[in-house]
């Protein structure tokens, strides 16, 4: 039995097919990451899992039971399953404190604990409404936890914060799930996000699931031109009739000529931590991520596939 179950799942939104045929398992404790484009169906999906929408077909299976639709319960949604949409409400008027209290469906030890792993004491007695918006996510994330679930669905968590609450908001999740063992399954459009915090990565395209992997099987081996662009820049080079799939770091300046790439540099790029040089080649133009700065337009080097880079062959249609 799969502690959470999505068979043959789809979903139709007034006839038009949203979802079509998604099946995945997820373990307990399993960190499960859904990536997708802007309207690939990822919301649909997480509120599928959470009894939220009625599928056209398919089911979901919840520690080996069925997950009922909105028409076949009182209540929408499942007991033990909680989901933090992106467009969270919280009651305006009522204090931090109020709220969590009010909630509160477990033993009244838990309400501090809850209050600790978010990070909240210091707003309990501020309104919902004089919260920044990182706070606001910490408490509803607080208020789900109260729930006792144990699957909790996150929509965007990370969306719309700075880098400072965003990693404030990544400790709650990890001393979340240590400490009340609540397995997370997890949507994110952002790649750094994603490939950073999940065990296992879903690719959502167009409400197909087309690949599920761990995060550096599908960053280095995507199955599609377009679960490649989902993380990340990437060159296709010419191999003995196929192409071979490098992402910018995975080429090398090199001032060994023999088996070198020659080219030229278009333009280079400053990231911060790195610089990509865009670079004119027989082979057509290819980035080349460097921490050496720009070198000027029209420069000649040399390029080398690193030896250790992963060799994943695609054919001419990719
Ligand atoms: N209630 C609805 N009625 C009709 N169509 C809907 C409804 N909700 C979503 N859709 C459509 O379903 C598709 C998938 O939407 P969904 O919100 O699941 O995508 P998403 O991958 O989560 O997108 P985003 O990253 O923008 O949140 C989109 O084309 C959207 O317009």
């Amino acid at each position: 039995m799969n502690f959470l179950r999505v068979s043959a799942l789809s979903v139709n939104y007034r006839e038009v097919p949203i979802l079509q045929d998604v099946s995945f398992h997820q373990e307990p404790l399993e960190r499960l990451a859904i990536a997708g484009e802007t309207g690939s169906g990822k919301t649909t999906l997480l509120k599928a899992i959470g009894g939220l929408v009625t599928p056209a077909a398919g089911a979901v299976h919840f520690e080996g039971e069925k997950v009922l639709g909105p028409l076949e319960r009182l209540i929408p949604g499942h007991p033990h399953i909680a989901y933090l949409s992106q467009h969270f409400e919280l009651r305006n008027n009522y204090s931090v404190y109020d709220i969590l209290e009010y909630t509160n469906r477990l033993s009244d030890d838990w309400l501090p604990r809850i209050i600790e792993i978010c990070r909240v004491e210091h707003l309990l007695k501020r309104r919902t409404d004089q919260l920044s918006g990182g706070e606001r996510q910490r408490v509803a994330l607080a208020r789900q936890l109260l729930t006792k679930p144990r699957l909790l669905l996150l929509d965007e968590p990370f969306s719309n914060l700075d880098g400072s609450h965003r990693d404030q908001l990544r400790l709650v999740i990890d001393e979340m799930e240590a400490a009340l063992g609540v397995t997370c399954l997890m949507v994110s459009h952002d790649p750094y996000d994603s490939l950073s915090w999940a065990s296992q990565l879903l690719v959502m395209e167009r409400g197909y699931l087309v690949q599920r992997g761990r995060p550096a099987e599908i960053y280095e081996r995507p199955a599609n031109r377009y679960a490649a662009r989902l993380f990340g820049k990437f060159n296709l080079l010419p191999a003995g009739g196929r192409l071979r799939f490098l992402r910018p770091e995975h080429m090398q300046l090199t001032d060994q000529q023999d088996d070198a790439l020659p080219g030229r540099v278009v333009q280079a790029r400053y990231y911060g931590s790195f610089w990509e040089w865009e670079v004119e080649t027989t082979a057509g133009r290819l980035l080349v991520q460097t921490g050496k700065p720009d070198p000027g337009k029209g420069t000649g080097i040399h390029i080398r596939i690193d030896p250790q880079a992963p060799h994943h062959l695609v054919s001419s249609d990719f």
